[in-house]
Formats: structure tokens, sequence, C-alpha cells
């Protein structure tokens, strides 16, 4: 199978979509922009309600437009069917036929494309090769494995050479370690056929792992589009520093600024941190540091906090801390067996500036 030819350039223009819920209006999708480029995985990102699948979906053509356009390649799509799109849905639940074998599952849409047998046959046979599943050609889906009722779910979308995959949460149904192999496998495949892809997921690791960019949404609403370091380190607001990962935010005063930097001044400390566009000298400000940013010290000189708790993971340890009446988490990523800080140990706290971030004050982060 070789790599599409074609862009699929996919745009989305003010696109809304609002539902009737009884007696009130629900807007699903609230006016969002979009430009996906050809081959580009994207995934949509937020909490339960959001509008991500609602998204898909339009896209797709399984609901209508209540306003806005879709364009696919220089082409209004908009109001074109489902299977008018070029487009392919991988779905959690599979939604693979039951009464079909696996290599007709896969054949189906090429059959009905009235493609020759010979040909179906070579073009099924590749994209099983592909997908690992040769040997389970006849076996019906009730007697494979979910992981393997995915991969012929993916074999089938792929097989049509979409100009764009639209995955809704494929991997919701498989255990941990199982979800871990097929992202690696969907992300290698989409690179290889350089197809693009829109991928709806509410887990982050799994949008942070697979996509070129991250769509983060909230109530209808685009929060920020950027590839997944920046939406980590450089998240637009609260609510993406919020979503994405676990953050302390740290209530201070911007002394000075330079350039895209800012000096805070935190448990007796000067930060020069990189800042938000936004924040301005003389105001109020959040310094947003991640758990791994906040490192616990015994330097005499640095503010001490005590240690509320001591979590032992494995791998990594949590430490709940209290300093100047706030709470705050840190976590030791390269922990030493017999160097684990104790609860009620005081220690000195030092914030990483690269790991932290300085977003605007809203008095409402907690
Ligand atoms: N067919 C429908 N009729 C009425 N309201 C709907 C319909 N589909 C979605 N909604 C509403 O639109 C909003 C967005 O739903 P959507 O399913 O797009 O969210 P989501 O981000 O995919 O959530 P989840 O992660 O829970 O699937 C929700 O308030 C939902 O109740």
């Amino acid at each position: 199978m070789q790599p599409r030819k074609e862009a699929g350039f996919l745009s989305l223009k003010n696109v809304s979509k609002t539902f009737e819920q009884g007696n009130n209006i629900v807007k699903a999708v609230d006016d969002i922009s979009l430009e996906i480029m050809g081959g580009e995985f994207i995934t949509l990102l937020g909490p339960s309600g959001c509008g991500k699948t609602t998204t898909l979906r339009l896209i797709a053509g399984f609901e209508s437009l209540t306003a806005g356009s879709i364009i696919l390649d220089g082409k209004e799509i908009s109001h074109q069917l489902p299977n008018e799109r070029s487009m392919a849905m991988v779905f959690q639940s599979y939604a693979l036929f039951p009464h079909l074998n696996v290599f007709e599952n896969v054949a189906y849409g090429l059959r009905l494309k009235h493609m020759r047998e010979n040909e179906v046959k070579e073009t099924v046979d590749l994209i099983l090769n592909m997908m690992n599943l040769v040997g389970l050609e006849k076996r019906s889906p009730a007697q494979l494995s979910g992981g393997q009722q995915q991969r012929v779910a993916l074999a089938r979308a792929m097989v049509m050479k979409p100009k764009v995959l639209l995955f809704d949460e494929p991997l919701s149904n498989l255990d941990a370690k199982l979800r871990t192999q097929m992202r690696l496998e969907i992300r290698h495949l989409q690179q290889q056929l350089g197809i693009t892809s829109v991928y709806v997921t509410h887990d982050q690791v799994e949008a942070m792992s697979l996509s070129d960019r991250i769509v983060v949404m909230n109530k209808g609403r685009i929060e920020q589009v950027d590839r997944p370091e920046e939406v980590f380190l450089r998240p637009s607001s609260l609510f993406v520093a919020d979503f994405i990962g676990r953050a302390n935010f740290i209530e201070t005063e911007v002394l000075r600024r330079n350039g895209d930097s800012c000096l805070v001044n935190v448990f007796a400390t000067d930060y020069w941190v990189v800042s938000d566009p936004s924040v301005r000298v003389g105001e109020k400000a959040y310094l947003m540091a991640r758990p791994e940013a906040i490192k616990l010290i015994d330097v005499h000189a640095v503010k001490r906090g005590e240690i509320v708790s001591t979590i032992y993971l494995g791998s990594t340890v949590e430490y709940e801390l209290e300093a100047e009446g706030m709470n705050l988490l840190a976590v030791d990523a390269s922990p030493k067996y017999d160097q684990l800080l104790s609860e009620g140990r005081k220690v000195g706290i030092y914030i990483d500036p690269d790991r932290s971030y300085l977003l605007p004050y809203d008095g409402k982060a907690s």
C-alpha cells in the first residue's frame, strides 16, 4: 500500500453545532476554526461533554452543521453524505460485521466499489500483513481478542485509502498494556501511509504520544492548538494547565519583564520564568510549576516546607508539601531507595524555572 499522494488538507471554518435537549439549546460545538495539514495527526482532547465527539461526527458527516463549513482539499464537503467524503472512521466498539470473517470484513468496502476479485485479494492480503493479522482471515470477529478486533477495524478503514482517518476513542476498551502497543502501531502506520488523522480521546497520555498537534477543547470551544510539548509546558490558559498533567499554581507578583520572561519572587527566591504574553509587571500572576519542577534540597538558604505525605510509586516518589500555608505536590522522578524523605521532614524548596510557566491571575486556581 503506497502513501497517499493527495494532500488531505482539512479545514473547519466557524463550525457550530447546537442540539435541543427538552427546552434547552446545547451548544455542543461553538464557532470553532481549525486547519489540519495533509498527513497530520491531530487529537481532540478535553473533558467529557466538551464537544470532541460532535466535532468528529461533523467532520465525518454523521451530524449536520448548524453553522460554518468544512473543506477538504479546497472543496466544500459540508453537505456531502458520509460515504462521499473520502473518510473512514474507527470506532471504540470496533463495529465489525459479526457474520463476516476477517477477510470479508476488510474486503467489504472494496467489493462495494466493484474492485476486481484478484485485486481485492491482493489489497486485503497486503493490509492484513501490515496489521499482523495473517492467519486469522477465516475467523469471525467473535473468535478474536479485543486488540485483534481493533486491528481488523483499522485494516477495514485503511484499505479504502481514505483522505482522512477518524478515530473515536478506539483504544478505550483495551487493557493498559495493549493500549500502549496499539498506540505505537497506529502512529507507525499513520506515518507510513501519511493519512491525515483526527483522533478523539480524553486520555492525555494517548494524545501526547500520538499527536503532531493537540486541540484542547472546553465547553464547545478550542482553548489551544499546539504541539504536545507546547501544550504541556506553555499552556495558553489555566484550564489547559490544569487539564493536561498535574500542576502547582503558586500566587506571585511580577517584578520585572524582559522579553518573554518575567522575574518573580517565590518562597524568598528570585526566578526568571517564561511567561504568557498577557502577564504584566506589577500585577499578580500564577507560577505554574509541574510537580517535577519542584526540587527538594537540603540548603538552608532556601525556603523550607514540610513534607505532609510521602507516596512511593516505584519509579517515582510523590511528596505532598506544605509551605507558607500552601499545599504543593513534588515528584522525584529518579528516587534513590535509601534517600526517601519521610513525613514531617523540613526541606528546602527550589523551583526549576525551565519546567515552569507564568500565567495570568484569575483568583480561581486552587
Ligand atoms: N444527539 C445529541 N442530542 C442532544 N445533545 C447532544 C447530542 N450529542 C451530544 N450532545 C451534547 O453536546 C455536548 C457535547 O457532547 P460530545 O459527545 O461532543 O462531548 P465529548 O467531548 O465527546 O464527551 P465524551 O468524552 O463524554 O464523549 C454534551 O453536552 C452532550 O450532552
